[in-house]
């Protein structure tokens, strides 16, 4: 007889220590689980506390509000006829565990604690938790008066088991688990289960998912079952954004997939699975059966529950859901989705007015300017899907004294609302930039504030002069490199200054609330690079492309040209990167690849190599010798004395500006190469920058490669 069983997994917007938010979040999903017929519900991983409490681990107060919460799910009735697996931490003898509850009708059957911890990139588990090493072995857990209270259980099994309910069995995977080499559904699928879920935390990174969904894919594929991964989504209070996703996979198909980017704060996907397909496709897998044989087996806890019904009994019949192709957002989709989600998220939750964004005219200001502009119309496509909360949060956002409940009526009116843009001109800025700035903010529907601050540099100016008697020059008039650099760095950071003030008073100038946040837009290569002034615009409160490539930035911009047929972008992508901070003639106009010795291109090359390929300077010239020298594919191959001279130009610069790092702009986390130094790319901000002994080994091999 056919057993039909409907699963339900979800992504939800937790947020660390919201407890009430992270509550109803999960009330909420296991209730649509339950509307859907689903017999199990799975959500992302610590979801009762927020997967990014961080050091808030250490304190006991996050332990004990997750049991109080745990002890409200359990006595809700409206929670109980279906199998609950839910994510919180666990303090067991003085040890912190990353833990699965799965529970039943208001008791707990078993606490299944994370056996792999996720320690590397932005992941620092092995700081907060240990992980469960005794492999298939349990433990009684003496669970706190709380819970005690509600469910009658004094003790549980604390440890690796799996759940054996009335008709299946069920494995519990915690995200990092399933990148391991030996994960465990692996053993669990060869003892027998056929249903695996997987909590995650996992947040997102540019062309990431194709990972993700290949290994979700290939943990069913092998071994027949069925894999149901939830995961967060949302800022839960930091750089990254949880890209949710949440999937069924069955017998190596993808069968149901949910948004990777979305406003809505629970989404719950379900998906219909028929256990003789497992059952049949394992029975015929010869050789799988033989490993099966010799798998030693798993302590089982009971569930008396029945996962299944027998679809021909049921008067609506209930069909296995079926395969689909993963959908996979483009780069660009990507880069104009997760910021703006980012984004909206940051924004509400912090309780402020909006944003300020200084808006140079050039590439990297338009393209937030562009993200905040995807986030309006994100906003507005969920209002006109009744999603509750995106309308309460708008309604803040853009209420006016006479009609406090008024909501948006296009994107351009929201922006109008909550997003002000400022042009900062001094006698150094180009007419065209100017008019691009304005142009864009027509566009976009942005407050724009059109200015010139040349008083104010000139004011600093005179003032230093005053006082020392001498008075610096451009370089075109005759200065020095270093009076050169200190006239454009006043100009830069003193738009930092206007910018913290005009963020703070243009509200009040509009009878508007509050104040506003300021974005800031320096790419992730110029700062690898340190082509930036510290403290000017670059010291913003929050940046939506810090993690992003110029290159990448490029491409952003070109898709949505023409996605919303908008040819202004045509300026934006055709113009010269420049910062116009110096005077420029009719044979002089200053270029940021000019001036940094290097192209963006390259840049993205010397960023990849550095981080993500773990180079030091002398790993990177032999990949690059490989890649770029005539050893490589390139048509116009490069002599190794240029590229010897590239990297040793790149690390140069790298190192004498890597302190700036040490002040980064908090920015969305999008890319593996990110030289984010709060969180992600940990090292020394004093360097050697001569690089002595790896520039000396560059040399000889430049010369060992000279023919004789
Ligand atoms: N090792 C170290 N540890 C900690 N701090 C260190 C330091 N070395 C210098 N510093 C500090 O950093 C300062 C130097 O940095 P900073 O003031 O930024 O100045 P700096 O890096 O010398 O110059 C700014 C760079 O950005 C370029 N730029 C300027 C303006 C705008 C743009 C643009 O794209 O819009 C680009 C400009 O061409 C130049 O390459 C020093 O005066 C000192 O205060
Ligand atoms: N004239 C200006 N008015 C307002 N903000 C400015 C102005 N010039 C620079 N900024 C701010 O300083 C930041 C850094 O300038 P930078 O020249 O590196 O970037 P950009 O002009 O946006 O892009 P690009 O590097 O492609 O020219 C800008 O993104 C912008 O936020
Ligand atoms: N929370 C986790 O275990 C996440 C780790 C995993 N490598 C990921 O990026 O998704």
């Amino acid at each position: 007889m056919t057993l039909i069983v409907t699963l339900a997994t979800c992504s939800l917007n937790q947020w660390a220590l919201d407890f009430d938010g992270n509550l109803e979040r999960i009330r909420k999903s296991i209730q649509l689980a339950k509307a859907a017929g689903a017999t199990i519900r799975t959500g992302p991983e610590l979801e009762i506390t927020g997967y990014g409490c961080q050091d808030h681990f250490y304190e006991s107060d996050t332990y004990r509000h997750a049991w109080e919460v745990l002890a409200e799910l359990l006595q809700d009735e409206k929670c109980h006829g279906i199998l609950l697996d839910i994510g919180m931490p666990v303090s067991h003898k003085g040890v912190h565990y990353n833990c699965r509850i799965v529970a039943l009708d208001g008791r707990i059957l078993l606490i299944r604690p994370k056996m792999h911890l996720a320690n590397d990139g932005n992941y620092r588990e092995l700081r907060w938790f240990s992980p469960w090493t005794q492999r298939r072995t349990l433990d009684e857990y003496w669970l706190p008066p709380v819970v005690q209270e509600t469910t009658g259980q004094t003790k549980v099994p604390f440890g690796d088991a799996v759940v054996a309910t009335l008709d299946t069995c069920v494995g519990i995977e915690l995200c990092e688990e399933l990148f391991t080499p030996r994960s465990p559904h692996i053993d669990m699928f060869l003892d027998g289960v056929e249903i695996v879920t997987n909590s995650s935390g996992s947040h997102h990174e540019l062309r990431k998912l194709h990972r993700r969904i290949e290994l979700i894919k290939e943990a069913t594929l092998r071994n027949g079952g069925a894999y149901a991964y939830a995961n967060q989504q949302g800022c839960d209070g930091d750089r990254l954004y949880y890209d949710g996703c949440a999937l069924v996979s069955v017998n190596g198909e993808v069968v149901a997939q949910g948004s990777q980017f979305s406003l809505n704060d629970v989404e719950v996907v379900t998906a219909t699975i028929d256990l003789d397909d497992i059952r049949s496709l394992r029975g015929s897998n010869s050789s799988r059966c033989m490993q099966a044989v010799q798998t030693p087996p798993y302590p089982r806890v009971e569930a008396l529950i029945s996962l299944s019904k027998p679809s021909l009994a049921l008067s609506t019949p209930l069909r296995p859901t079926r395969p689909i192709s993963p959908k996979y957002h483009s780069t660009a989709e990507e880069i104009s989705l997760g910021p703006a989600c980012w984004l909206w998220d940051y924004l509400r939750r912090s309780r402020m007015s909006g944003f300020l964004l200084p808006l140079s005219g050039g590439l990297d200001s338009c393209s937030t300017a562009t993200i905040v502009d995807s986030m309006c119309r994100l906003v507005l496509l969920a209002i006109a899907e009744g999603n509750e909360q995106v309308i309460a949060d708008a309604q803040r956002l853009c209420a006016t004294p006479e009609d406090p409940l008024r909501l948006p009526q296009s994107p351009q009116d929201l922006a109008q609302c909550i997003f002000h843009t400022c042009y900062m001109g001094t006698a150094n800025s180009g007419r065209e930039t100017r008019q691009r700035a304005k142009d864009l903010a027509a566009q976009i529907g942005s407050y724009h504030v059109d200015l010139n601050m040349d008083s104010m540099v000139s004011a600093v100016v005179t003032l230093f002069t005053t006082i020392t008697g001498k008075t610096p020059q451009y370089e075109a008039n005759g200065g020095t490199t270093t009076e050169n650099l200190a006239l454009q760095n006043i100009q830069a950071r003193l738009r930092m200054v206007l910018a913290y003030l005009f963020a703070q008073l243009l509200p009040w100038t509009r009878s508007q609330r509050g104040s506003l946040l300021v974005l800031g837009s320096s790419n992730v290569d110029e700062c690898l690079r340190g082509y930036m002034t510290k403290y000017d615009c670059s010291s913003a409160d929050i940046n939506p492309i810090g993690g992003i490539s110029k290159q990448d930035l490029r491409t952003f911009l070109a898709f949505y040209r023409d996605k919303y047929q908008l040819p202004l972008y045509d300026q934006f992508l055709e113009a010269t990167p420049s910062a116009e901070l110096v005077p420029f003639s009719a044979t002089y106009v200053q270029s940021d690849e000019a001036e940094m010795g290097m192209t963006y291109d390259e840049l993205s090359v010397f960023g990849r190599l550095r981080k993500v390929a773990r180079c030091g300077p002398v790993a990177m010239f032999h990949k690059l010798y490989h890649e770029w020298g005539s050893g490589g594919s390139g048509l116009s191959a490069l002599a190794p004395s240029v590229i010897a001279s590239k990297v040793k130009r790149f690390f140069y610069y790298y190192s004498i500006n890597r302190h700036k790092m040490t002040t980064l702009t908090p920015s969305y986390h999008a890319e593996n190469y990110s030289p984010d130094d709060n969180r992600f790319d940990l090292r020394p901000f004093l360097y050697n920058a001569g690089w002595n002994w790896q520039f000396r080994k560059i040399d000889e091999a430049v010369d060992k490669l000279k023919p004789e």
